[in-house]
C-alpha cells in the first residue's frame, strides 16, 4: 500500500490529498487483517488446495490430463510429468507433426474442440476455415485497437475480446451450436488482434513506425503470426514450425489451472462467450501463471547484472537465495519459471522447450544466456529446499524456456505473454463447451466469515475521518 501512494502520486493529487489517502489505507489495514493461524483452524482449503497439495476435486473433463504425481498408500509419489490431450501425448503429438514435416497448432485445436484427431481433408479444411476467420471486422483495428492504445498488449487483448461482442449479431445464446461459431472465430481471431495491438503499442507508446500487413489466406496461424509481427514479413519454414510447436504446448492444460478455471467459473453463470474469455486472458497475465515467462526474463536480467561469474555454481546459488529471501529481483521472492501445482519431476513441455531452446541457442550469441538458465534450473531445487526448509520438489515449468526460444525467434517479449494466450484460447474454448454441457451449476464454494458483529451507529454520530 505504501509504494501505492508513492508510485500513483500525480493521479492521487488530483483528486485526494496524499495525507487523505494514507488515512484510507491506515483505516483500510485497522479493519481489514485476517490471523493466519484462523486458516488452519478452519481448515481452509487454501488456494483450492488440499493439505498434501492436490487440487480440490471440482469437475470430470474429457479434454486433457495433466500427470505430475501418483497416489500410492493415500501418499504423493513424484513421477515425470506428461501432457494428455484427448488421450493422446503431447509428446506423441509433436513428434507425429515433426516426423510428417507439418504444423500442428491446428490439428490440436481440432483435436481440443471436438475430441479425436482430424483425417487429412477435414484437418486442410479446417485450416482454410481458421484462415479465412482471421480477419477482423472492418474498422476493428482503428475503432478499438487504435482509439485506445495500451502499452500492455494482455489488457488489450481481453479489451478487443469484450468488444468484439458488439460485433456478434448473436452474442449471447449459449447452445454448442453458437458458442463453437463463436470459438472458431475468436481462435483464429486472436493472433490478429494481438499482433494488431502490439503494431499499435509500437507506433503509439515506442514512436516506432506501425505495420498493419494485409493477412495471406494460405498461411497457418504461426506463419501468420511472423508475417504480420515482421516488418519485411518475412520468415523461415524452420522460425514458423518452431512458433507452431510452442503453440501446441500452450494449447490446453486442465480445467484446473486458473485461466481455464476462470473461464469456467464465468461460463458457469451463463455469461456470454465474449466475458469468460477475456475474464481468463486477464487472469493468464498474472506472473505466478502465464505472466510469468516474462518475469524469467527480467529474473535472468538481473541475475546477469548480479552474478559476476556465470559458471560459478555457488555464486549463482546465493543469488538465487537473494531472490527467495526478497532481497534480489522483483521483490516478490519467487524464482519464476520454477515450481508447479501439479507437475513434481518434470513439466513435460519445458523438457521439449529445453531441448530445442538448446539446439537454437548453442554457437549463437545466446549460447551463454542459455547456459545460466540451465543452472538456474539445476541448482534452484536444493536453494529453494535449503532457504525454505521444505522437502517439496520443485522442477521447471514451462515458463523457464519459452522466453528464451521467443528471444531467438526474435519476438519482442511484451508479445511472449500474449502468445500464450493466442495458444491457450483453444484450451479455454474446449472447457467452456464442456462446462456448459456437462456440468450445469453455478461454481458458488464457501468463505467462513471471521468478522465480529458492531452496532449500526446514525450517520450524525459518527468520528469524521477524512
Ligand atoms: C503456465 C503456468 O502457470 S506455469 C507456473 C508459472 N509460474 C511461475 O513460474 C512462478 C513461480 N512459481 C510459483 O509461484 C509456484 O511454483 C506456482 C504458482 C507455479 C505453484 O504454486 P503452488 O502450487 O501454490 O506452490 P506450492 O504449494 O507448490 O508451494 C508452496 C510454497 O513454495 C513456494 N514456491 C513454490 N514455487 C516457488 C518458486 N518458484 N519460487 C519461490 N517460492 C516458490 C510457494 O510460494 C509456497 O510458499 P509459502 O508456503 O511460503 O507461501
Ligand atoms: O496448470 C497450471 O496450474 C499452470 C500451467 O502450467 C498451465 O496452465 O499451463
Amino acid at each position: 500500500m505504501q509504494e501505492t501512494i508513492s508510485q500513483n502520486q500525480t493521479d492521487i493529487e488530483h483528486g485526494i490529498s496524499e495525507a487523505s489517502f494514507k488515512k484510507l489505507c491506515d483505516e483500510f489495514r485497522k479493519y481489514n487483517h485476517i490471523d493466519p493461524k484462523l486458516f488452519e483452524t478452519y481448515h481452509v482449503k487454501r488456494g483450492l488446495r488440499n493439505e498434501d497439495g492436490t487440487g480440490v476435486l471440482t469437475g470430470l473433463t474429457l479434454i486433457c490430463n495433466v500427470h505430475g504425481y501418483m497416489i500410492d498408500d493415500n501418499e504423493k509419489v513424484p513421477v515425470e510429468g506428461d501432457l494428455i490431450y484427448r488421450g493422446i501425448s503431447i509428446k506423441d503429438l509433436v513428434a507425429g507433426c515433426e516426423t510428417e514435416n507439418r504444423f500442428g497448432f491446428e490439428e490440436v485445436i481440432w483435436l481440443l474442440l471436438f475430441g479425436h484427431l482430424p483425417d487429412a481433408t477435414t484437418l486442410e479444411n479446417f485450416t482454410k476455415i481458421l484462415a479465412n476467420c482471421r480477419e477482423l471486422p472492418n474498422y476493428f483495428t482503428e475503432d478499438v485497437l487504435m482509439k485506445a492504445p495500451s502499452a500492455n498488449i494482455m489488457n488489450q487483448l481481453g479489451q478487443a475480446v469484450l468488444a468484439l461482442y458488439a460485433y456478434d449479431r448473436n452474442p449471447d445464446e449459449n447452445t454448442v451450436v453458437n458458442v463453437l461459431r463463436q470459438s472458431i472465430w475468436l481462435i483464429a481471431r486472436m493472433p490478429t488482434i494481438m499482433v494488431n495491438a502490439y503494431q499499435v503499442k509500437r507506433r503509439h507508446f515506442d514512436h516506432e513506425t506501425m505495420f498493419i500487413h494485409p493477412l495471406e489466406s494460405g498461411h497457418s496461424t504461426a506463419e501468420s503470426i511472423l508475417a504480420t509481427m515482421r516488418s519485411d514479413k518475412k520468415f523461415t519454414d524452420q522460425e514458423a514450425k518452431l512458433l507452431d510447436l510452442c503453440l501446441m504446448l500452450h494449447a490446453e492444460h486442465g480445467g484446473g489451472n486458473n485461466s481455464s478455471f476462470t473461464c469456467r467459473v464465468l461460463s458457469s453463470t451463463g455469461s456470454d462467450t465474449y466475458a469468460a474469455i477475456s475474464g481468463a486472458i486477464g487472469s493468464l497475465k498474472g506472473p505466478r501463471h502465464g505472466g510469468a515467462n516474462i518475469k524469467v526474463m527480467q529474473m535472468m536480467d538481473y541475475i546477469k547484472e548480479g552474478v559476476e561469474d556465470w559458471n560459478d555454481d555457488d555464486e549463482i546459488a546465493d543469488f538465487l537465495a537473494k531472490i527467495l529471501r526478497k532481497e534480489a529481483g522483483d521483490g516478490a521472492g519467487l524464482i519464476y519459471g520454477m515450481g508447479h501445482a501439479v507437475y513434481t519431476l518434470s513439466d513435460p513441455r519445458a523438457v521439449i522447450l529445453k531441448k530445442y531452446a538448446k539446439k537454437l541457442a548453442d554457437q549463437t550469441e545466446h549460447a551463454e544466456e542459455f547456459h545460466l538458465l540451465e543452472s538456474v534450473e539445476r541448482l534452484a531445487p536444493a536453494v529453494f529446499a535449503q532457504v525454505k526448509g521444505s522437502d517439496k520438489n520443485i522442477c521447471a515449468n514451462v515458463d523457464l524456456y519459452s522466453g528464451m526460444v521467443y528471444k531467438v525467434l526474435g519476438v519482442p517479449p511484451e508479445l511472449y505473454t500474449p502468445l500464450f494466450a493466442v495458444a491457450r484460447i483453444a484450451g479455454w474454448c474446449a472447457h467452456r463447451i464442456e462446462e456448459m454441457t456437462t456440468s450445469n451449476r453455478i461454481m458458488r464454494p464457501a468463505y467462513k466469515a471471521v468478522s465480529t458483529m458492531q452496532a449500526y451507529v446514525p450517520l450524525a454520530e459518527r468520528e469524521p475521518l477524512l
